[in-house]
């Protein structure tokens, strides 16, 4: 099958235009087709805040109420997303950026409450539109996808940027060679999330318990491993997490985490 690549973006390399910018340029220089998956969310907790609509985060998902739902709408299908497909045709690259919305990208429904919990707009994704995808990429386009997505009757729906990539890694291994990469600031997952030196080369189930138990792995990482694991369950080639400035090394696995099964 042919290879597809699913890349991941995280949010301090997009709030960082030199960082972005480097960025860009690796992956308009990697050949044959891929897909660019961003979220955003440092940004849009920023602008929330200035706007005086306080942001609340629980276990790394927003609480999207109707008002945040706006702005999140704003940032990630608005900025962000045309953003970095103004800086990928500088580079050479020729993209189009989707939300979920965009022909019917992405399908997905309000994540229920959870004890006490209500996430808000917060959406699970139920199906990705492997036929809009096949066609952009086979068009000669790489195709930018924001974090929004919508239910079918009219609701957008704010959803984290890793599930996204898993999901859209999941359905595309039904036609192509998927290798889904997770890069951002560090070099990859860490011993000690400080230490950029402390780098673990490979995870399986088992190691990936012993890490959450001694507290190893925390916060964001935890679904991002998650969403790890899940993209190797459904059928996706390969899953890299590692640094988006040694994105060429990384594509390559010559850097970064490998995350294996047993
Ligand atoms: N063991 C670990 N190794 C690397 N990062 C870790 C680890 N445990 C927790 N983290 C945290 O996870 C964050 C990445 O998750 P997140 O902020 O959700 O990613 P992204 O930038 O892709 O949106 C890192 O910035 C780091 O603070
Ligand atoms: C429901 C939910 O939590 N959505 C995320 C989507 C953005 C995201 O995932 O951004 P990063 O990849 O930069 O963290 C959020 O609003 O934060």
């Amino acid at each position: 099958m042919e290879p597809v690549y699913v890349i991941k973006i995280g949010g301090n390399i997009i709030d960082d235009a030199q960082k972005l910018a480097a960025f860009l340029e690796a992956f308009a220089a990697l050949p044959g087709k891929k897909v660019l998956v961003h979220g955003g969310g440092k940004l849009a907790t920023r602008i929330g805040d200035a706007l005086g609509i306080p942001q609340q985060l629980v276990d790394g998902r927003r609480i999207t109420d109707p008002e945040t739902l706006k702005v999140v709408t704003m940032v990630y299908a608005g900025y962000i997303n045309k953003n970095i497909v103004a800086g990928l045709y500088a580079a050479g690259c020729p993209a189009i950026g989707l939300s979920g919305t965009d022909g019917d990208a992405i399908r997905a429904h309000k994540r229920a409450a959870k004890g006490a919990v209500d996430y808000g707009f917060a959406g699970d994704v139920d199906a990705v539109n492997l036929d809009l995808l096949s066609t952009q990429l086979d068009s000669g386009l790489s195709v930018v996808l924001a974090p929004i997505t919508h239910d079918g009757n009219g609701q957008l729906l704010n959803t984290n940027a890793d599930t996204i990539a898993q999901e859209t890694a999941k359905a595309l291994a039904a036609r192509f060679d998927v290798h889904l990469v997770y890069s951002f600031e560090k070099s990859g997952v860490l011993r000690d999330a400080d230490d950029d030196a402390s780098l673990i080369a490979s995870i399986t189930p088992a190691s990936y318990d012993q890490l959450k138990t001694d507290g190893s792995v925390h916060s964001g990482m935890i679904p991002k491993l998650d969403n790890a694991f899940a993209a190797l369950r459904s059928g996706v080639r390969e899953v890299l997490i590692g640094k988006a400035e040694d994105l060429p090394q990384l594509v390559q696995g010559r850097t970064g985490t490998r995350i294996v099964h047993e």
